[in-house]
């Protein structure tokens, strides 16, 4: 198996944190977009959106997902990333896709605690739980929908890296054992 695996999900559901771990149980590379974005910039999310606004930072997003997107490569992607149907497509078309879902309080607590706001900038404004409930109900259906898999991400994260191993190995038992057992 070497499709690119893509980690979609809100803010601080642990795409970072889990695909690091992932890119390391399954000799990947590992890539996020947000990280190689603010790289290729220069800058920070927050100053792009500020200087540029949204939209200009999206445009950005995906030329970054298809610049990096390669085989045996984990990626974990930007929280908005689904917004745009030709994310969304490329996405799908591209690698198996799993959603990291988390409950709002999960995601709240995991962002009051680590905010990191130069590369998560407010969204709307609102207190950190406003904003996750909102954002999440605006766009859980865009996650299930681009998504091959959904997992538990409320979880530790070597958890959640099994659970993403167990369906990969479903749908790729015999390459997947290989790749583990011969790689690195
Ligand atoms: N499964 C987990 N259990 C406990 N804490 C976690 C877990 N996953 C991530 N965290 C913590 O939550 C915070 C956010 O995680 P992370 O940066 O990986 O999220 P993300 O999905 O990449 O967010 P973003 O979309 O903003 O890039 C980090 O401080 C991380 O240590
Ligand atoms: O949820 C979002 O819209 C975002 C999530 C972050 O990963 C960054 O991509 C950026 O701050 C936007
Ligand atoms: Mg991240």
């Amino acid at each position: 198996m070497t499709q690119p695996i893509f980690l979609i999900g809100a803010r601080g559901c642990g795409k970072t944190t889990v695909g690091q771990k992932l890119a390391g149980a399954c000799h990947f590379d590992f890539i996020d977009t947000d990280v190689t974005l603010q790289e290729r910039a220069q800058q920070s999310i927050a100053d792009i959106v500020a200087k540029e606004g949204w939209p200009a930072f999206r445009a950005l997003e995906t030329q970054t997902l298809q610049s990096v997107t390669a085989a045996q490569s984990v990626i974990a992607t930007g929280g908005g990333v689904i917004l745009a149907p030709a994310n969304r497509e490329f996405l799908r078309d591209n690698g198996i896709v799993f959603y990291l879902k988390a409950p709002v309080a999960v995601l709240a607590g995991r962002l009051e605690a680590f905010p990191e706001e130069s590369q998560r900038p407010t969204l709307t404004g609102k207190p950190i739980s406003e904003e996750v409930r909102e954002i999440l109900a605006q766009r859980d259906a865009l996650y299930r929908e681009t998504a091959h898999f959904t997992v538990d991400a409320a979880c530790e994260p070597d958890d959640v890296v099994a659970q993403i191993l167990a369906a990969i190995a479903s749908v790729h038992p015999t390459t997947m054992a290989v790749n583990s057992a011969t790689a690195g």
